[in-house]
């Protein structure tokens, strides 16, 4: 089958914004393998081979099937493209094999430093860990989270700085399952994670079968932390949007167990007072706030 890869290049002055609202358009309008393309620093030396060309401007990228309606899809893209205030979008199109959109954006995912000691390899880069190096071999195949993505990469550090050793972890938004991952070689006990798309859950579920995580342990859903049982967790992660953060407080103040704490990510600086006051309405208090880029992220337990 045939496919049209859309691929909008933006220039803003709030970026992480823009991001986000190119995004939402393609995902409003249903576009598949949706990825952001974002200048990175140039990779370590010594990756050698693995070093392949970076992107140089921001885009989001994302595939239309061939159809006779797709010009009417596209129109609809470049309307509201246009219609967003201070954001220059540029879009462009051309057609691609179905084996080729599937593969592409490997290119621009390499092994990843998260912290001195917690690594992100992709599995189909080589990598020689150090002594002490905790890595997570991961394929996110359409699912979001490399580690490359400042809110992927902030949760992973506080991960690592949260977790007590047999804690109980739920992730919510799991996408491709990096952070129960992380939280499994970390020494969480339980693992419970869920994503409202049931291909985020399938490539979560493999990607924690790929780093030998033990199936007793862990438990993926497709649902919505609404739908979720009433058990109760010493960790919650949530990497969501703002907006979805505030919606699940209630919902996730009723998961924590006494002590318990909340990784809350995805959150860009315009809305970090309404997460912050959303959190003293819901009874928590703030534990730290650590920032990256345009982004931001919050640790909170109960009052
Ligand atoms: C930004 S990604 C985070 C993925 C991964 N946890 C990470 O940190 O890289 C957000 C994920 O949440 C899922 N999601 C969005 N809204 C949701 C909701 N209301 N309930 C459950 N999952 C949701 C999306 O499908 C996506 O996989």
């Amino acid at each position: 089958m045939k496919w049209i890869h859309v691929n909008a290049r933006f220039e803003a002055d709030d970026m992480a914004l823009a991001e986000e609202l190119v995004a939402q358009i393609f995902f409003d309008l249903d576009l598949k393998g949706v990825v952001c393309e974002v200048p990175l620093p140039e990779p370590d030396e010594g990756f050698g081979s693995n070093a392949l060309a970076q992107p140089d401007t921001h885009s989001i990228s994302g595939y239309l099937p061939d159809l006779s309606t797709s010009d009417l899809l596209f129109a609809d893209i470049k309307k509201k493209a246009d219609a967003l205030k201070g954001i220059n979008v540029t879009l462009s199109t051309r057609i691609v094999d179905d084996q080729d959109w599937a593969e592409s954006w490997k290119d621009f995912f390499f092994v990843t430093r998260i912290t001195d000691t917690l690594v992100i390899r992709p599995s189909w880069r080589e990598f020689e860990p150090k002594p002490g190096d905790v890595v997570i071999d991961l394929d996110p195949g359409m699912a979001f989270g490399t580690g490359t993505h400042e809110t992927t990469a902030m949760c992973l550090a506080l991960v690592q700085e949260q977790i007590t050793p047999g804690a109980s972890f739920l992730d919510v938004g799991t996408g491709s399952g990096i952070l129960m991952i992380a939280a499994a070689k970390l020494g969480a006990g339980t693992l419970k994670g869920l994503d409202n798309d049931e291909a985020a859950v399938q490539i979560a579920g493999k990607n924690l079968e790929h780093n030998r995580i033990s199936p007793q342990s862990f438990e993926i859903r497709c649902t919505t932390l609404d739908r979720y049982p009433h058990e109760k967790f010493d960790l919650v992660v949530a990497n969501i949007l703002a907006e979805v953060i505030i919606s699940i407080l209630p919902e996730i103040h009723s998961r924590l167990a006494p002590g318990g704490r909340a990784i809350l990510s995805g959150i860009i600086i315009a809305w970090e007072e309404r997460v912050k006051t959303a959190l003293e309405d819901n009874g928590f208090t703030l534990v730290k706030t650590t920032t990256q880029g345009e982004w931001v992220a919050l640790v909170a337990e109960l009052v």
